[in-house]
């Protein structure tokens, strides 16, 4: 597979709050750009940069607690219910790289913690001890939130773009049945590139409608080029407060593959010397808002979508049994002894 670089300009969602010319000129960029890449870089997008650097905070704080305190928000040992704390080894992604059928299979550095809104009433969430993080629970609550309304703001963009009524996609996104996700690739010794199972998040597409995905500095996500299968493309951590937004899958089924879910990957970015005189790979941050259509909203593509020359392409089915399709095999049955994995992990610095 090729790597390469790509330009990746921000668009400036200012526009989207301006003028009716400027909004409308905002909406279109968003959507030819994400038509053609199936990911678009975003500024101005209204979650303040303070926001932002705490997110970063407050996910390194919480990778940074003693591992059994992590563990008494742990993630269960099935994909299902994803919430909670996941060990290094714990969830591995080349499972369902390429629709499960990829040949080779890698295995993920990296350790999450899951959450999904608070109202939700199927799955709970699952916190560490209050009085050990005590800023950590009502700050991720409160960016859900804020998330949640960039997400539909993001939808009125698409819709007008589209010529679609904004409501439709809103009612269909109305219960916030999302998932919000931390990430953490720890700092590994550079000889773990000698070993090509190792890395960081297999390639895949996400499952929902939109995923919105801040990162640090240290690099490493890549996208597949839409118009070049098979060709990954750096998309290069310019500024943390940059959005990135990722078609899923659920909105290449609602738009009849007017939208292509955007594959993509995080690799190990070049080793280091750190204090020590050690080589290393930089750890990495990130956080991605996987936003979904509600459980129960079928994913048959919408009627403007469907046309003599373009055919319906997806059955009747649920947003939560796509979701449920994909999900399964993630987890493992033998994931790792998780005292092993948590071994090799150093702290990692933010940089954002
Ligand atoms: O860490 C990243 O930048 C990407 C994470 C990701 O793709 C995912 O969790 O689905
Ligand atoms: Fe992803």
């Amino acid at each position: 597979m090729v790597q390469g670089t790509s330009t990746w300009d921000s668009l400036d969602m200012s526009l989207y709050w301006g003028t009716p010319e400027e909004k409308a000129q905002f909406c279109a960029s968003l959507l030819e750009t994400l038509k053609t890449k199936g990911v678009a870089k975003v500024k101005n997008h209204g979650i303040p940069d303070e926001q932002i650097r705490e997110l970063f905070d407050v996910t390194r704080k919480f990778f940074e607690l003693p591992y059994d305190e992590k563990m008494v928000a742990k993630h269960p040992p099935t994909s299902n219910p994803n919430r909670g704390y996941s060990f290094i080894g714990q969830e591995n992604v080349a499972a369902i790289s390429k629709y499960g059928k990829a040949e080779v299979k890698t295995h993920d550095i990296k350790e999450t913690f899951d959450m999904g809104a608070s109202t939700d009433l199927l799955e709970a969430n699952r916190w560490p001890t209050p009085s050990t993080l005590p800023a950590f629970r009502p700050f991720m609550e409160t960016f859900y939130t804020s998330a949640f309304a960039l997400e539909n703001h993001l939808l009125s963009a698409l819709a007008l773009a589209l010529d679609i009524s904004p409501s439709d996609l809103h009612t269909m996104h109305s219960a916030a049945e999302n998932e919000f996700r931390i990430l953490h690739y720890p700092t590994v010794p550079a000889s773990t590139l000698a070993d090509p199972t190792a890395t960081r998040i297999a390639e895949h597409t996400d499952f929902g409608t939109l995923t919105l995905l801040f990162q640090d500095s240290t690099g490493g996500l890549q996208v597949e080029d839409q118009q070049h299968p098979g060709n990954f493309h750096d998309v290069p951590p310019s500024v943390s407060s940059d959005l990135i937004i990722n078609i899923g899958d659920s909105l290449q089924r609602l738009t009849n593959d007017t939208f292509r879910a955007a594959c993509h990957r995080v690799t190990f970015p070049a080793a280091v010397v750190d204090d020590n005189g050690v080589e290393v790979i930089p750890g990495r941050y990130s956080a991605a808002y996987f936003a979904k259509p509600n459980r129960a909203a079928s994913l048959r593509p919408i009627g403007r979508f469907v046309s003599e020359e373009r055919p319906c392409r997806y059955g009747d089915e649920t947003a939560w049994e796509w979701n449920m399709k994909r999900i399964k095999a993630l987890f493992p049955a033998e994931a790792p002894a998780a005292a092993a994995v948590t071994a090799t992990v150093a702290p990692t610095a933010v940089k954002v």
